[in-house]
């Protein structure tokens, strides 16, 4: 069992990690509340929600589940949550436990956020990517312009991450989970990426696994810590993200999974740090590697436009400049405006080399 401390202005916590924790989360609650509302989604509760409840017996606790994957962080589903919260008479001292992967972990804390102004909720992981969507406390629900634009800074009061579920995952959620392991490693340590970079996916060992979970989990807290509201260095973990968002808004929320628009949006950014800040990356090596395990990179040139308006809808863009995050080297990231036009070239000439191959 291992524990990291998260020092937050608005709710400091700890992140445990440790084998088989949903067995014994009632240890981990941080005081007595008067009613407990579980949200989950309906693969979660087929493979772990006895067990959660179980645990939680003695409780006076609620269950929602909600459909898996994308579509459910919706302002539809969202409401029915709220409205359920109302009909289960959740007060001021209630939790609610996010059980689940990222979508449950940005939807939970988001109703979590917002219900009655704000109560406790405790996030319990339950994917690979979830290592970063359960720490920093984001929360938030999509618009059909673009991700996460209705959202809140909110921590959890509690992680509970227990590494025993994320052995039931698809190879296609260990692939999406992993893509933010990448991109953590980019931003921080070239050791990191290089290991990370010599493992193939459907061979990889449970142990060197959680090793880069835990790896991931310091890098986001170092970060989260010194700039919890994304003033300035918090937007780094954005690497990726402003092609990735605009790819899973073009193509339909759920068409791909978050971390493989997010490894498009990466191969982008390392193309533009290239022409941008003239340095040379290994853009060969990580393509070669997401070819070889699987991930889907090709875009299309009747894309583009599209996916430009959706990265003008980014959070990051001030006064219509587009901000990315591009590398100067492996651990160095940094910030970088570009216009409308320039991205679009960039996209074209970037889709054009995937194409000569
Ligand atoms: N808040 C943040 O800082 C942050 C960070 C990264 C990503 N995100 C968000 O996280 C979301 C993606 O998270 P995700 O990839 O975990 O998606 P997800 O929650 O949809 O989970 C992926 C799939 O795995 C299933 N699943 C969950 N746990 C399982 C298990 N143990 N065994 C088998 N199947 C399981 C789910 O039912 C779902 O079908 C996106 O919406 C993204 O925007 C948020
Ligand atoms: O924690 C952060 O900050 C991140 O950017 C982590 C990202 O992996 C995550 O996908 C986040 O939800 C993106 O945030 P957004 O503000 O671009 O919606
Ligand atoms: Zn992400």
């Amino acid at each position: 069992m291992r524990t990291i401390h998260i020092n937050s202005a608005i709710q400091s916590y700890d992140i445990v990690i440790g084998e088989k924790l949903r067995h014994q989360i009632k240890d981990y609650l941080p005081k007595n509340y008067s009613s407990i509302l579980v949200i989950t989604d309906e693969n979660v509760v087929y493979l772990y929600g006895n067990d959660l409840l179980q645990a939680l017996k003695g409780n006076k606790v609620f269950l929602e589940v909600v459909p898996p994957g994308e579509t459910s962080k919706s302002i539809q589903v969202y409401y029915q949550l709220l409205t359920k919260a109302l009909e289960y008479s959740l007060d001021r001292q209630s939790l609610i436990i996010a059980f689940g992967g990222g979508v449950v972990g940005d939807l939970a804390g988001f109703v979590a956020a917002t219900y009655m102004r704000g109560v406790d909720y405790i996030q319990v992981p339950t994917t690979i990517l979830a290592h970063d969507s359960s720490v920093g406390g984001k929360v938030a629900i999509n618009h059909e312009k673009g991700k996460n634009l209705i959202g809140s800074f909110y921590p959890p009061v509690q992680v509970l991450y227990d590494t025993e579920t994320i052995q039931t995952l698809s190879l296609q959620d260990v692939r999406s989970g992993y893509a933010e392991l990448l991109k953590e490693a980019m931003l921080a340590n070239e050791n990191f990426f290089t290991q990370l970079l010599s493992i193939s996916l459907e061979q990889i060992a449970m142990k060197d696994l959680i090793t880069a979970l835990e790896t991931g989990i310091n890098i986001k807290a170092t970060i989260v810590e010194q700039d919890e509201r994304e003033a300035g260095i918090r937007k780094y973990l954005n690497l990726g993200h402003t092609l990735g968002h605009a790819i899973e808004t073009r193509l339909g929320y759920g068409k791909i999974s978050h971390g493989e628009a997010v490894a498009i949006g990466i191969l982008f950014a390392m193309y533009v740090s290239q022409q941008e800040l003239q340095v040379k990356l290994p853009l060969k090596q990580v393509k070669e590697w997401l070819t070889e395990n699987n991930y889907p990179i090709a875009l299309s040139f009747e894309q583009i436009d599209d996916l430009v308006e959706f990265m003008m809808h980014d959070k990051k863009v001030i006064n219509s400049e587009i901000q990315m995050v591009l590398l100067k080297k492996i651990g160095e990231p940094v910030l970088h405006n570009i216009n409308k036009q320039q991205i679009k070239k960039y996209l074209h000439s970037f889709i054009m080399s995937e194409v000569k191959g």
